[in-house]
């Protein structure tokens, strides 16, 4: 799924109006008819709703909401704030029609003595500004918003929660923002939805669609996308009769050191779950038994050191290569980290300590192999790439960083974005808070590494891998609950997650 700035959203509904054709007061009549419908299903009638109504046309698509709630008996108040002189026609047009109804209550807000108590079981929609605010609110509204959220009332957003910009919110003011429990996107989610500062501002996002029109969706570029199953589905590529262990590729891993063995144990088997052909696991020597035992399969490169990584094995076998999980950041292995970089040939995965070791020694930076992926969370990412007050800035560096260094670049967490060389950026919508545990990470390389070893583009990989994963994550929380779950419980639903994904 797309995600488009403001702006362009702007331009599909004047292409949309134009195109299939629709009157603008008719879209915003089918728009709030959505959220008519999203209400009734949600906080069927009798309820008492208070709806608050700004100048553009957020304020507009509340208003149209009044007249259908006022007429499926609900008991319906409205607010309208006097903002400035300026209406948006459509807003005004909707305004016309409700003064003439009986069955609502309007009463137009000039400061914030008008502001009606509001009650816990109340359903307050916020239709105060949308997509057109420009600017941080201040003012009465400003204090509106306050009560608002000074509220137990169930709140609703419309198309955003008033005072949140869609995007940049680096230089909005914070305290002027509604704190919605619902948000009723129009058509696409906004690039805000998706950085965990704006959780409590935005609550449960939901998309409402308003047919915007097909043809301008399909063709209207855009950098950043929410990664959808049919989308991840589509990337595969199907498995031959003929097809033997050669073909899915040889990886290497190299992970583990003396009190990490578990994150080599879970990289090779979840590399194992996820298709590669061969695995060669390179651990410190105190690992062999462990490794030989717990993970049959892979094949075993034992490092000179009984305890840290110091080397690896001849390179021109590997048709890829991990290395990170569990490895220390000991001078020995910063040394063969700068060999490795110097003589990989193939796409590297690059997690855990080997981001800090690389992040300690900033000359490194030159040395990445084009096609790698890192795979940061957000601390080995501020190491590596800087420390930004807000997720819209650090996105906007790490998108200027995978351009710069012609690599995949993961930020893992909730909606773990992946910047691709050229410059898009992707948003995985699967996994869960039971996935913060710890070696759910090594999961995901040990998943990366075998995916690239099969033939899987960087980026290609990066995206199947962070979809994969989280759905073996989501599918193991349904029997295991958020608490309980481990990485091992990833690695054991990953079975069922690859049958998931190809349905
Ligand atoms: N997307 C779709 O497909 C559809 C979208 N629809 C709806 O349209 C909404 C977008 O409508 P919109 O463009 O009229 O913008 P909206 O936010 O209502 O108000 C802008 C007004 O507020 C003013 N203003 C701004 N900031 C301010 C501030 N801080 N303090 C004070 N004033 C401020 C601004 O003034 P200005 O910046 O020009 O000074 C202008 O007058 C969208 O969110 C959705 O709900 C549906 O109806 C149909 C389909
Ligand atoms: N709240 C969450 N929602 C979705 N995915 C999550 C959430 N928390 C963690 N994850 C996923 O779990 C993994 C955690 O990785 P990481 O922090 O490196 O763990 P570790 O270092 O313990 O292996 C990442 O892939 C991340 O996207
Ligand atoms: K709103």
């Amino acid at each position: 799924m797309k995600i488009f700035t403001a702006k362009q959203v702007a331009e599909i509904d004047a292409y949309t109006i134009i195109n299939e054709p629709i009157s603008s007061i008719d879209l915003m009549e089918r728009a709030a008819g959505e959220i008519y419908k999203w209400i009734t299903d949600r906080f069927p009638a009798p309820q008492n709703c208070k709806i608050f109504v700004g100048p553009g046309n957020n304020g507009g698509d509340g208003l149209a909401l009044a007249r259908m709630l006022a007429g499926g008996n609900y008991s319906v108040e409205v607010f309208v704030l006097q903002i400035s002189d300026k209406i948006s026609a459509d807003a005004e047009a909707n305004l016309e029609c409700i003064r003439i109804l009986n069955t609502l209550d309007l009463y137009e807000m000039t400061s914030i003595d008008s502001m009606p108590w509001l009650f816990k079981d109340d359903i307050v929609i916020d239709a105060i500004f949308g997509s057109g605010l420009s600017r941080p609110i201040e003012g009465f509204a400003l204090d509106v918003v306050n009560a608002i959220n000074a509220s137990d009332a169930n709140v609703v957003a419309i198309d955003i929660p008033s005072g949140l910009m869609a995007e940049d919110n680096s230089k909005n003011n914070l305290r002027g923002i509604v704190r919605a429990d619902f948000t009723l996107s129009f058509q696409f989610p906004k690039l805000a939805f998706l950085f965990p500062e704006n959780e409590i501002y935005v609550g449960e996002w939901e998309i409402i669609s308003i047919g915007l029109h097909p043809d301008i969706i399909s063709s209207k570029t855009t950098a950043y996308k929410v990664l959808s199953k049919e989308f991840v589905k589509s990337l595969l590529m199907p498995r031959k009769k003929f097809d033997h262990k050669g073909t899915y590729g040889h990886g290497l891993l190299i992970s583990g050191s003396y009190g990490k063995m578990g994150a080599a144990i879970l990289a090779s088997r979840a590399s194992l779950r996820s298709g590669i052909g061969l695995l060669t696991s390179h651990i410190p020597r105190l690992g062999y038994q462990i490794m030989q035992t717990a993970v049959p399969e892979a094949m075993v490169s034992i490092d000179r050191s009984d305890i840290i990584f110091t080397e690896y094995p001849e390179l021109s076998q590997f048709k890829a290569v991990a290395i990170g999980p569990g490895i220390d950041k000991k001078q020995n292995s910063f040394r063969a980290i700068v060999n490795l970089l110097k003589e990989v040939k193939v796409p590297l995965v690059i997690d855990a300590d080997a981001i800090n070791i690389i992040s300690e020694h900033p000359e490194l930076k030159k040395e990445l192999p084009m096609g790698s992926i890192f795979t940061p969370h957000v601390r080995e990412f501020e190491r590596l790439v800087g420390k930004s007050g807000d997720s819209y800035t650090r996105n906007c560096m790490q998108r200027e960083f995978a351009k710069a260094h012609g690599l995949t670049l993961m930020l893992k967490g909730a909606y773990t974005a992946i910047c691709c060389p050229e410059g898009s950026c992707y948003f995985n919508p699967t996994g869960n808070p039971g996935m913060a545990t710890a070696g759910s990470g090594d999961v995901l390389t040990g998943i990366i590494l075998s995916l690239l070893s099969q033939g899987y583009s960087s980026h290609i990989a990066a995206i199947i891998g962070a979809y994969l994963h989280g759905l073996a994550g989501d599918l193991a929380s349904v029997d295991v609950g958020v608490e309980a779950l481990t990485a091992s419980d990833i690695i054991d639903y990953l079975p069922k997650a690859w049958l998931y994904l190809k349905k």
